[in-house]
């Protein structure tokens, strides 16, 4: 998406003297190739952290089965199957895990509303059946306005905010053209509307509203964001 990792060389190579070349210390990156060390050593840390924990947790499921089977009266031969059929199991699943989600995954259905970078459609997973509301933004249309690190920053927000009040997040994932958002379907529709259907609201739904718009706001500002466009539309 953005490639400025490119034009900034973190070590440089000097001319000095007849034709001798001698490697010049490695200058200290710009604030944002360091950020972007800091993100992928992080990323790599967490990546094999996870991986280890996988490795652990697998272990100990075939050795409790190895276990319980050692104390029943199961015959050898079928305890020989069940930890096979564990194993596959096993496989299966890190076969799933290993899947990269796409937007082929999805059954694309009616178009729900349009955000600034691209439409927002109702989609079926195809895998699970399942309902979900798909984000879909232009990448070239965020660069040209600057709003990657926003964007960047919605994603993260809706990944780590696990509170009723924020809309759920579920998958995020790219293309070439695209970054989509797939996130829990809101069927009720956002405040705007329901003002202008309801006009004016009695004092207990204003109060529960109230209440809701502020725990949406704290929860945020716990994790250390802030919304940045508190509207009517922007609640539902
Ligand atoms: N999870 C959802 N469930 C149901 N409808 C949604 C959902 N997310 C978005 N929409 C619909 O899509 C519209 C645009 O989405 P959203 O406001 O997130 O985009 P945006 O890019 O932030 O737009 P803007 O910058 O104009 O506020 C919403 O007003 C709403 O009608």
């Amino acid at each position: 998406m953005e490639s400025e990792m490119a034009d900034e060389p973190v070590t440089a190579v000097a001319e000095e003297g007849e034709g001798e070349t001698v490697a010049a210390p490695a200058a200290v990156g710009s604030s944002k190739t360091m950020e972007r060390v800091a993100a992928a050593k992080k990323f790599i840390e967490d990546h094999y952290r996870a991986q280890m924990k996988n490795i652990q947790e697998r272990k100990e499921r075939r050795l409790n089965l190895e276990q319980q089977l050692a104390s029943s009266q199961v015959p050898r031969e079928e305890q020989i199957n069940l930890i096979k059929d564990l194993e596959r199991k096993e496989t299966e699943y890190m076969r799933l895990k290993r899947h990269r989600i796409c937007v082929d995954d999805f059954e694309l259905l009616t178009i729900i509303g349009r955000g600034a970078f691209g439409e927002v459609r109702l989609c079926r997973e195809k895998s699970s059946g399942n309902i979900y509301a798909m984000k879909k933004l232009k990448k070239s249309e965020m660069v040209v306005r600057g709003q990657v690190e926003h964007v960047r920053a919605e994603r993260n927000l809706l990944a780590e905010v696990g509170s009723h009040c924020i809309v759920k997040l579920y998958y995020s994932f790219q293309d070439a053209e695209y970054l989509y958002l797939i996130m829990e379907y809101l069927p009720g529709g956002d405040m705007m509307t329901l003002l202008m259907r309801a006009d004016t609201l009695t004092e207990d739904v204003a109060c529960f509203y109230i209440a809701e718009t502020v725990l949406a706001i704290e929860s945020i500002h716990k994790h250390n964001y802030i919304h940045r466009d508190i509207s009517r539309t922007t609640y539902f």
